[in-house]
């Protein structure tokens, strides 16, 4: 029998105080976060500016937390080593910012971190089912990437959908816009990791939402 892979909560730190980016991402572990969702963005790829390896490898020793790094840049090959070195745990690139996705999952691979593959809202299924069975995880993009606090578009679930019927055990995370009124259809889709800056960074109980964000996926699983 088959299990569906552990529900994870994964904050995005993009909605954090990045002046104190140590103590937010310490916060956000010690409210049971499961990731520390790391949005690099280069200006290009997105049009928003965030942060790159050099960043990453000044956290590093500041927390053992999983750096989930989520590349949202022109050339994501140019940055494998450079990621790795800082001690990212995971190297989210996109699949449209790449003429060869197999070449750049066996870089990352290579240099010991886990993979993970995402696509935009415009982009077709079709264009990551061929890469499914050789990545670590799934991100599907359910705003338009390089912004936090937008709108979760419930569209993104028929691709979440087509993905968990072929691959069971994968996992499968969605990021953008997602909060307690709609994690639930996430999850019933197929989904298990859940990124959520605004949602929990917002809230009055950062360490409470997570908790109810938690209850409520795992509440669709069986
Ligand atoms: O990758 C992105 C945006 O491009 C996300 O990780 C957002 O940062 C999530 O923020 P919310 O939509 O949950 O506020
Ligand atoms: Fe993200």
């Amino acid at each position: 029998m088959t299990r569906m892979p552990r529900i994870k909560i994964a904050p995005s730190l993009l909605s954090g105080d990045f002046a104190m980016l140590a103590h937010e991402c310490q916060r956000m572990i010690s409210y049971g976060a499961d990731y520390l969702h790391m949005d690099v963005m280069d200006g290009h790829f997105v049009p928003n500016l965030t942060l790159g390896a050099p960043i990453i490898k000044s956290l590093r020793p500041h927390t053992k937390g999983f750096l989930d790094c989520h590349l949202m840049v022109t050339n994501p090959e140019k940055w494998v080593e450079d990621f790795a070195k800082a001690g990212a745990d995971q190297f989210g690139f996109h699949v449209e910012a790449t003429s060869d996705p197999e070449t750049l999952i066996e870089k990352i691979r290579n240099h010991k971190m886990r993979a993970s593959i995402t696509l935009k809202p415009d982009t077709p299924v079709e264009a990551v089912l061929p890469f499914c069975d050789k990545v670590d995880q799934v991100l599907v993009m359910t705003v338009e990437p390089g912004f936090g606090g937008q709108k979760f578009m419930p569209n993104m679930m028929e691709k979440v959908r087509t993905i968990r019927a072929q691959h069971p055990n994968l996992d499968i995370q969605v990021d953008g816009g997602i909060d307690t009124t709609n994690i639930e259809v996430a999850s019933k889709a197929g989904a298990n990791v859940f990124v959520a800056g605004s949602s929990i960074f917002n809230s009055i109980s950062p360490e409470a939402t997570i908790a109810e964000l938690r209850r409520l996926a795992e509440s669709q699983t069986n």
